[in-house]
């Protein structure tokens, strides 16, 4: 290829990234722990080193190997909770990772995490919502809409600020009991009316019972809070098979199906939550090329694409609809319509989902 055309090519991806930063979109799992910013990290590894809690070489370590297996992302996670799991950091990092995603031009954000108890610290988990909560009211470079009010105020009453939906998913870790994962099904419902919209399952896929969290899911599901699922991150056939005998309204990952709970994912219509970087980095799916991506598409499956934890894979939605788009060939009318149509599956209520569709039909005529 001469030097010309490939100077070309780098342009067209150039251009290519920056349309995925500008074209408007929708994460439905995103987890706040994942999401911490690399140089927050490090510098609570340093202020946690300099405190004798931790020792900085070994993290510093693990954080340079991060997101190489499923296993050491679990390994991580353990870390980060040591780290962040204080009001004041939980404060912090809820307040970046929304100030990141609008940075990224999401317009509607359903932020998902495990809500811990840590009693030398006083925390319960209600105090830990709390501190998510106070982190949303502190976002200053975006308007944020959390329960279809803004919490931020308009700085000068500036129309054209930008502006976030924000919702939150209480997410059940798989390792709990019974009761811990009922107490935050409870927790979901009391906070109903502060932004809090569904129940995640997530969690080490190579640990915990589904028999165990089955109850606070039927719980959740009484209660009417909407539910998503990992599903399939590791082989387990016989959970794959209950958990679509639940059908949840969401599943995420879906990456180690058989053929015929593959088939029957399609016939219930379960939309997916799709994590390409994750998925790849974590060595679930070989190579991209190989990604059940590719299928659920050509199938007009409900999906929308996420990115599970951008601070964990280093990425942000736009690279995941600009992986998207060079890997499986998509076009830009085929990606807005990825990102148009991922406001359907949001847990966020219709009025909200008016709103997000408006934005969509007002850039259309622009960005297309
Ligand atoms: C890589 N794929 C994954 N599979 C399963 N669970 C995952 C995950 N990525 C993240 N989590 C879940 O989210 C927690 C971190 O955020 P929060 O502390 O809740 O904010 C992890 O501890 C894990 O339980
Ligand atoms: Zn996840």
């Amino acid at each position: 290829m001469s030097a010309r055309g490939t100077e070309t090519m780098e342009v067209n991806h150039a251009e290519l990234r920056q349309w995925c930063h500008e074209l408007p979109k929708v994460e439905l799992h995103a987890h706040l722990n994942g999401s911490i910013r690399d140089s927050t990290l490090l510098e609570l590894v340093k202020h946690h080193g300099d405190n004798g809690v931790l020792i900085s070489k070994d993290v510093e370590q693990m954080i340079l190997e991060k997101g190489t297996s499923l296993g050491k992302c679990f390994e991580l996670f353990a870390v980060y909770h040591v780290l962040a799991t204080d009001h004041e950091t939980v404060k912090r990092i809820t307040k970046e990772a929304v100030e990141d995603f609008a940075a990224d031009n999401c317009i509607y954000l359903e932020l998902r995490t495990t809500p811990k108890k840590n009693e030398a610290k006083g925390m319960t988990k209600r105090s830990y919502m709390d501190a998510v909560i106070d982190g949303l009211k502190a976002v200053d470079t975006v308007d944020v809409d959390l329960c279809g009010c803004e919490l931020t105020n308009k700085k000068n009453g500036d129309r054209r600020r930008k502006k976030i939906f924000v919702r939150l998913l209480l997410s059940i870790n798989r390792n709990e009991e019974t009761s811990a994962a009922t107490e935050t099904v409870n927790l979901a419902m009391e906070m109903k009316d502060m932004g809090v919209v569904g129940i995640d399952l997530s969690g080490d896929p190579t640990v915990g019972q589904w028999d165990t969290v089955l109850p606070a899911l039927e719980h959740a599901r009484k209660l009417g809070l909407p539910v998503t699922l990992h599903c399939g991150e590791v082989r387990n056939s016989k959970e794959i098979q209950a958990m679509l005998d639940f059908n949840p309204q969401r599943l995420g990952h879906v990456c180690l199906l058989a053929e015929e709970d593959w088939e029957r994912l399609k016939s219930l219509i379960i939309p997916v939550e799709i994590c390409l970087t994750s998925n790849i980095m974590t060595q679930t799916i070989p190579l991209i090329e190989y990604h059940h991506f590719a299928d659920l598409y050509k199938s007009k499956h409900p999906l929308s694409l996420c990115t599970d934890d951008t601070g964990l894979f280093s990425t942000t939605l736009s690279n995941e609809y600009y992986k998207a788009a060079v890997s499986f060939g998509l076009g830009k009318e085929e990606m807005f319509k990825l990102a148009q149509e991922a406001v359907n599956f949001a847990f966020a209520n219709e009025d909200v989902k008016k709103h997000l569709a408006q934005v969509y039909e007002e850039v259309k005529a622009r960005i297309l």
